[in-house]
């Protein structure tokens, strides 16, 4: 497929944003799958990462929280390098993973799945951060006790959520939250991204499902094989003509 041109957005200072990947390279083993990819997430906002299989989304989500090893370029918090931070390391600076295919601990509780995503809080705000993920998802509240491998898959998404909310995110990072669900528990899931950003939250989204993300993203990234193709608002590169053909199938 032919590149796709760049559309011009406002630059943006790497101070002002709460993320800024800058020139990312990665490769698993010899070969390479991100080339030189910069972002940015201001924040506050949602900003959503979208493009066909393999373009190395999953791969540019797992660089910034640290658990697949980067070999040229930079990825800062607020301006701070957090480059050769360790994965927990930056757990405690705010970064919060929701990963694709959501891995929740089947034969551990709900409130034990949730419970994990508070490890680097202190106990004594673990019930406070409970409740809000209850107030949020009351299905979760009356099915606390029991173990999460029984629930469906968009309740699981919802224990994954949970989880991720629990380590008092500053930058949520949410890859794939859509992924075989039916549509109208996407729509449900994708109120409830909506309604996070909506209270202050930034939020990184990882989607196949390029109409149901660019519909809501302040910010869109489009990617195609490991390198940033497009960027622009959310509703522009809705409404423009390549990526309707190209993604949405338009
Ligand atoms: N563990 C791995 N080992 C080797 N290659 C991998 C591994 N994970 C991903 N890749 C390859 O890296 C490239 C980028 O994959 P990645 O999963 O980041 O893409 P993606 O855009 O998230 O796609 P998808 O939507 O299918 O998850 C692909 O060519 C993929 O085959």
């Amino acid at each position: 497929m032919r590149a796709l041109a760049i559309i011009e957005s406002k630059p943006q200072a790497a101070g002002d944003a709460l993320l800024t990947v800058d020139g990312l390279t990665s490769a698993y083993s010899r070969i390479q799958v991100l080339h030189g990819v910069s972002i940015q997430v201001p924040p506050g906002e949602l900003v959503a990462l979208v493009g066909a299989n393999g373009a190395g989304k999953t791969t540019l989500l797992r660089c910034i929280s640290g658990v697949q090893p980067i070999s040229a370029g930079s990825v800062l918090m607020q301006g701070k390098p957090i480059t050769g931070a360790s994965a927990d390391a930056r757990v405690r600076a705010g970064v919060c993973q929701v990963p694709e295919g959501r891995h929740v601990f089947a034969p551990m509780t709900i409130e034990d799945n949730l419970r994990m995503g508070a490890h680097t809080r202190p106990a004594a705000e673990i019930a406070d951060g409970l409740e809000e993920v209850f107030t949020l998802f009351p299905v979760l509240r009356e099915r606390r006790h029991q173990p999460a491998g029984v629930l469906s898959g968009g309740q699981q998404q919802m224990v994954a959520l949970g989880r991720a909310l629990m380590g008092k995110p500053r930058l949520l990072l949410l890859d794939e939250p859509s992924m075989g669900l039916a549509p109208l528990i996407v729509a449900d899931i994708f109120r409830i991204i909506r309604m996070l950003r909506d209270t202050g939250m930034t939020i990184l989204l990882v989607e196949q499902n390029a109409r149901a993300a660019l519909s809501i993203a302040d910010h869109a990234y489009v990617m195609e094989s490991g390198r940033i193709a497009l960027q622009g608002r959310g509703r522009d590169l809705l409404k423009n003509d390549e990526v309707r053909r190209a993604y949405l199938g338009m």
